[in-house]
């Protein structure tokens, strides 16, 4: 049995996991929203607009409206929007990378206190730049964070605890 993970690497684990329910084939994001209890109030990952699926993934093509970028929701803004608690003021946002200038102006105007982010491969895009300022002008914390175990195993079996035990069929019963 892995050592148990600890609380800021379980939120930074869970935004990788919310990213591998991406259809981006390029960018696949996590965001997971935690209030000052340390209990998870969204998550996120960047997708298309509900109920459509004509919506490119394309990002080079010359009509700018055949590219995602008009349209894909950003983890951020999904974690937002999911969120199952009355306001997130004073929370923090986890995110696998840098929020876009769009996702700074929603964290600063909810009251989220601190980003968390793991990834800043887009530290060079003027978006990003605006998005530090933002938060410098208006006092959100940043700060980078890599897990203490970048990688971990996730194997639903594990909670069978004897793995040399045979799985049971859904339709096995008890006697
Ligand atoms: O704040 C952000 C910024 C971007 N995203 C998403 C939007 C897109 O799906 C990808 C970026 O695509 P690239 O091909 O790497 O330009 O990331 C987000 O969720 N949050
Ligand atoms: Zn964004």
């Amino acid at each position: 049995m892995s050592e148990p993970l600890e609380t800021e690497d379980f939120f930074m684990h869970l935004c990788s996991l919310a990213a591998k329910r991406s259809n981006d084939p390029v960018t696949r994001v996590g965001s997971v929203i935690v209030n000052e209890d340390n209990i998870i109030v969204g998550v996120g990952h960047n997708e298309m607009p509900k109920n459509s699926n004509k919506f490119s993934w394309e990002k080079d093509n010359p009509n700018p409206l055949e590219n995602k970028g008009p349209y894909v929701c950003h983890a951020e803004l999904n974690a937002i929007v999911n969120k199952n608690a009355a306001n997130l003021k004073n929370c923090r946002i986890y995110v696998s990378m840098f929020p876009c200038n769009e996702c700074a102006k929603l964290i600063i105007q909810l009251g989220i206190t601190e980003v968390i982010y793991y990834s800043d491969k887009r530290a060079n895009k003027d978006y990003t730049k605006a998005s530090k300022r933002m938060f410098r002008e208006t006092g959100v914390k940043v700060r980078q964070f890599s897990p203490k175990n970048e990688k971990i195993s996730i194997d639903c079996d594990e909670i069978n605890g004897d793995k040399s035990r045979k799985r049971r069929r859904p339709d096995e019963s008890d006697s």
